[in-house]
């Protein structure tokens, strides 16, 4: 097995809160890794860390062996790692066809000339992003609400443009947090299908589960967090009978 995403002895400490503390853990290029835990014990942290959006207290990253600690959001994403959010960060007052191609991965500092010199390139770029939207779309089943303004979808159809848009990436590895939520159990089904059928195309999942009926099912390996630590690590089947997890999840003090 190839080790895709490395956390080295990561820590958050917000004033006097270690929301992670000291965490190493990784994620196994092609696996589909779940990130479980009680409310509060440091998850959406991690993700937040590992994408940018936080610089660690102390700790490293490394992507693909390269180290990204504190890169830019933008450039995390760019290297092939991309990631949904908790709350949707889909536009509302956007159609459903905008949100996808405002969603495409933008060079930044390019000159004018560069970009005028290249224009038969850019075209040729562009008709690649559009033929990828409308097949992402597709596959999440909104093919047919091209025009809806996003405002207008049901919680579940916005979740899926989540994803659909960081699946405009064409990321190598997702980070989903908390995927199923708001979403009900025929696009749960759907969204099952969806992860799996990129899984297999080679695409490798770092996902939040909430739900943990639908993250012990989809998830080949998993992660336990507990007060910002890592407390348990494992097949789902073992993890489900760890002492120290069932304690966790119950409230019962160690
Ligand atoms: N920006 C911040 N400033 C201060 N405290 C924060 C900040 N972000 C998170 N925290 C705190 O860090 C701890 C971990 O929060 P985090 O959201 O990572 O947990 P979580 O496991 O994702 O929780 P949930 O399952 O409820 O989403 C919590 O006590 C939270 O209140």
């Amino acid at each position: 097995m190839t080790t895709m995403l490395q956390v080295e002895n990561l820590s958050m400490h917000f004033g006097g809160l270690k929301a992670l503390d000291d965490c190493t853990l990784s994620v196994e290029k092609g696996s589909i890794t779940a990130l479980i835990g009680p409310n509060g014990s440091g998850k959406t942290t991690l993700f937040n860390v590992i994408t940018g959006f936080l610089k660690p207290t102390a700790g490293k990253v490394r992507f693909e062996g390269e180290e990204i600690t504190g890169l830019p959001e933008n450039k995390i994403a760019n290297l092939g790692l991309a990631r949904t959010f908790q709350v949707s960060s889909i536009f509302p007052k956007l159609t459903v066809w905008e949100n996808m191609l405002e969603a495409y991965p933008h060079q930044t500092g390019e000159s004018l000339w560069s970009i005028y010199t290249r224009a038969g390139r850019i075209r040729s770029q562009e008709e690649e992003q559009i033929a990828r939207a409308y097949g992402i779309l597709e596959r999440i089943g909104l093919a047919q609400k091209l025009n809806e303004q996003a405002a207008n979808l049901g919680a579940p159809e916005a979740r899926m443009l989540e994803i659909g848009r960081q699946l405009m990436f064409s990321p190598r590895m997702l980070l989903m947090d908390e995927p199923s939520s708001g979403v009900n159990p025929a696009m749960l089904d759907r969204l099952s299908n969806m992860i799996l059928d990129l899984n297999k195309e080679g695409m490798t999942f770092f996902i939040i589960g909430h739900n943990l009926s639908f993250i012990m099912k989809l998830s080949t390996y998993m992660h336990v967090l507990q007060y910002g630590k890592l407390i348990a690590s494992g097949a789902p089947q073992s993890v489900a009978h760890d002492k120290r997890v069932i304690e966790a999840y119950l409230g019962v003090q160690q």
